[in-house]
C-alpha cells in the first residue's frame, strides 16, 4: 500500500512537493492537505485527489495519514514537527526546521525520546548529483585535507518582503548545511561583510553580502550571497585542499555557437537548478517513511543550521566575528549522514 501523506501548507513549494509525491516519486499518495488559504488547499486537493482538512493538527491526527510534509511558513514548522513526533509519524520539514534554536532542541529531545528517527529536514542539495560527486572526492582524500571553500549563491531577484537577515536565514542556510556535510565539521563562528550595495534592490535590503565562516577544524568558508544579480540562478562552490581543488559542476547544458560566440544557458531559478535533487530527496523520504523512520538531513542538522544562522544575523548587525552558540551533538544523532 502506498504511503498516505498529509501536506501542511500548499503555497509555492508545498504545491510542488504535493505534485512530486503524486506524480513523480513512487510509493506515495497525497491524501490530505491543509492551508490557511482554503482556496489554495481546494485547488491542490482537486489536482491530487486529496481531502481538505481545517488545520495542520487535524492532518497529523488523522488515522488516514501515515506521514506528514510541513511546507507552511517557517515560524509554524516547530509546532507541526512536534505534533508529528508526538503522533509517532515520520515528518518531512522544509527548511528551516524551526526559526528558534530552542524549538530545534525541543524537537531533538522529543525525537530522541521516541527512540527512532522521524524527522527529515529539506536540505535538498545533499541529493544534488554535483554536490554528491564533490562529497565523494573529498571523502576519498582526492584533494587532501580541505582548507578553504569559496561559494556563491546568486538569485536573479527577490520580492520586496525579502529582508537583509533572509540572506542568511533563507538563502545561505543551504551553503551552511551543505558545507557542514561536505567537510564533516561544525561551523564555530560567523562574520558578515557588506560590499557597496547594488542599485537593483529595495532600499531596506543589504545586497550583496559576504559571509565568512570558520569550522571546528580551522577551515575557512566564504559565501557571496547576491540575490539581485539579474542574470540567472547561479550556485558555485569550490573546495581547496592541501593537494588539489574541486569545483561544483553546473548542470549539463548544450554549448551553443552562433553569431561568432559560444555560450551555455544559466539556470533560471532554484526549481530548475535543483529539480532532480528535490525528486531524489522525496524518493529517499518516502522509502524511509514507509519503514516508519527518516533519513538524510536530521533534526540535528536543522538545529545546527539555525544556530549558525543566529550567529550570522548577529554578525550582520555588529560587523564583528560572532561565535556560534551550539550544544554538543546528542548521542542519538552521532554517526548519521
Ligand atoms: N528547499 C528550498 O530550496 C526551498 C524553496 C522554497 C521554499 N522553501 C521553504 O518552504 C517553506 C514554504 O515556502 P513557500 O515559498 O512555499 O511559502 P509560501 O508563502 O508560498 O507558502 C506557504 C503556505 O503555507 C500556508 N501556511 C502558513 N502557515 C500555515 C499553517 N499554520 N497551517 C496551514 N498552512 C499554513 C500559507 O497560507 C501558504 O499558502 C518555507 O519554510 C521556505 O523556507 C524551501
Ligand atoms: O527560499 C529560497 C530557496 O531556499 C532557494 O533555494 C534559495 O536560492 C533562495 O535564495 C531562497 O529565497
Amino acid at each position: 500500500m502506498p504511503l498516505r501523506v498529509g501536506v501542511i501548507g500548499v503555497g509555492m513549494i508545498g504545491q510542488e512537493h504535493a505534485r512530486r509525491l503524486s506524480g513523480v516519486v513512487t510509493g506515495a499518495e497525497v491524501i490530505a492537505v491543509t492551508d490557511l488559504s482554503a482556496d489554495r488547499a481546494k485547488a491542490v486537493a482537486a489536482e491530487t485527489g486529496a481531502r481538505v482538512y481545517d488545520s495542520g493538527g487535524e492532518v497529523i491526527a488523522s488515522a488516514e495519514v501515515d506521514a506528514v510534509v510541513v511546507t507552511s511558513w517557517g515560524p509554524t514548522h516547530a509546532e507541526h514537527v512536534l505534533g508529528a513526533i508526538a503522533a509517532g509519524k515520520p515528518v518531512f520539514c522544509e527548511k528551516p526546521l524551526a526559526t528558534d534554536a530552542a524549538d530545534c532542541r525541543r524537537i531533538m529531545t522529543a525525537e530522541a525520546a521516541h527512540g527512532k528517527r522521524l524527522v527529515q529536514v529539506g536540505f535538498m542539495r545533499r541529493y544534488d548529483e554535483g554536490y554528491r560527486q564533490l562529497k565523494r572526492l573529498v571523502d576519498a582524500g582526492r584533494i587532501g585535507t580541505p582548507l578553504m571553500a569559496h561559494c556563491a549563491h546568486r538569485n536573479p531577484s527577490v520580492p520586496d518582503s525579502y529582508t537583509s537577515e533572509m540572506a542568511m536565514l533563507d538563502t545561505a542556510v543551504h551553503e551552511v548545511d551543505v558545507l557542514r556535510w561536505l567537510l564533516d565539521e561544525e561551523i564555530v563562528s560567523a562574520q558578515v561583510l557588506t560590499p557597496r550595495p547594488t542599485r537593483h534592490r529595495f532600499d531596506h535590503l543589504q545586497d550583496p553580502q559576504i559571509m565568512l565562516f570558520e569550522t571546528s577544524g580551522g577551515a575557512r568558508i566564504d559565501v557571496e550571497v547576491f540575490v539581485n544579480c539579474r542574470y540567472g540562478y547561479d550556485i558555485r562552490c569550490e573546495i581547496v585542499g592541501e593537494t588539489g581543488a574541486a569545483r561544483l559542476a553546473d548542470p549539463a547544458r548544450p554549448a551553443v555557437r552562433r553569431d561568432g560566440q559560444e555560450g551555455t544557458a544559466v539556470t533560471a531559478d532554484w526549481r530548475e537548478r535543483f529539480g532532480a535533487a528535490f525528486d531524489a530527496e522525496f524518493q529517499a523520504w518516502v522509502d524511509a517513511a514507509s519503514e516508519g523512520t527518516a533519513t538524510g538531513p536530521s533534526a540535528w542538522d536543522g538545529y545546527a543550521a539555525t544556530a549558525v544562522g543566529d550567529a550570522a544575523v548577529e554578525a550582520l548587525k555588529t560587523g564583528g566575528v560572532v561565535p556560534v552558540d551550539m550544544v554538543s551533538r546528542p548521542a542519538f544523532y552521532t554517526g548519521e549522514q
